[in-house]
């Protein structure tokens, strides 16, 4: 997907101004940057979700608003953060709203529907709480059932913002795993990470500082961890330990 003059401003202040933006398909994007960057506005203006947002966003090559509501809900999936009115449904059924764009009107879930919503519940171990209401559920266990019913889209663009939060090590290792499966098959995945060192296992790395781009690359270049130690001030460290990179505070 990609945006042109997207700009974003807000009780009269600018949020974003990203002139030009290509984010590669059937690659995996990590959006990161500090705190009040501009990630979370970036994702939303992308996803069509904030009104606010002026400039032109295409998805798999066309303009957004060429495209149905149900056509996009069908296209994009949405993972975001603190998302209300949902507490009271059951995890199942909250799951089961990412087939909507796949159903009829007022038709009843289909085969395909209820198994598309099993797997996913599966894939992120929470179907075993498919009859608790999601408001019951803890901050981790409610993130895999809302992560589950972004995969239950099955969407050919998944936008997830910070879908780590509250998931533990091993979750959040599955995550990775499920990201990679994702990309593999060919979907586009873009997530705003704050954790850096699986943010830089990711292909892509969009580096935000003060709502603009300030880089863009793929995420094993070393230009990326530099530009990493330059948006947060040199206050973090960043070392390969087993192949792998770690960032520590500093
Ligand atoms: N509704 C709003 N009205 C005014 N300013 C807003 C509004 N929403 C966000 N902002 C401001 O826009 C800027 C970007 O916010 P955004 O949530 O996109 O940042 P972020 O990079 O996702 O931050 P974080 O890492 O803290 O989640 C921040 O300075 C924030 O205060």
């Amino acid at each position: 997907m990609g945006a042109r003059d997207l700009q974003v401003v807000l009780h009269g202040r600018r949020i974003l101004d990203v002139p030009a933006l290509a984010i590669p398909a059937g690659r995996w994007t990590a959006v990161v940057g500090p705190n009040g960057a501009g990630k979370t506005t970036l994702l939303k203006a992308l996803a069509h979700l904030l009104p606010a947002a002026r400039g032109r966003v295409q998805l798999m090559g066309r303009d957004m608003e060429d495209w149905s509501g149900r056509s996009r809900a069908r296209t994009l999936a949405w993972l975001g953060q603190n998302e209300g009115g949902t507490d009271d449904l059951l995890a199942h059924d909250v799951v089961m709203l990412g087939r909507l764009p796949h159903q009829a009107w007022l038709g009843a879930p289909s085969a395909l529907d209820r198994a598309a919503v099993e797997n996913a519940m599966r894939q992120t171990q929470s179907w075993d709480w498919r009859e608790r209401p999601l408001g019951q559920l803890s901050g981790g266990e409610r993130q895999r059932v809302l992560l589950a019913r972004a995969l239950a889209v099955h969407a050919d663009v998944l936008l997830m913002d910070e879908p780590l939060a509250n998931l533990d090590a091993p979750h959040q290792a599955d995550w990775l795993l499920t990201v990679r499966a994702l990309v593999d098959a060919g979907h586009t995945v873009v997530s705003v990470l704050h954790e850096l060192g699986m943010a830089l296992q990711a292909d892509e790395l969009l580096v935000l500082a003060q709502g603009r781009v300030v880089h863009q690359g793929r995420a094993a270049d070393a230009a990326c961890r530099a530009a990493l130690a330059s948006v947060f001030d040199h206050r973090i460290a960043i070392h390969q330990v087993a192949g792998q990179w770690v960032v520590l505070p500093q």
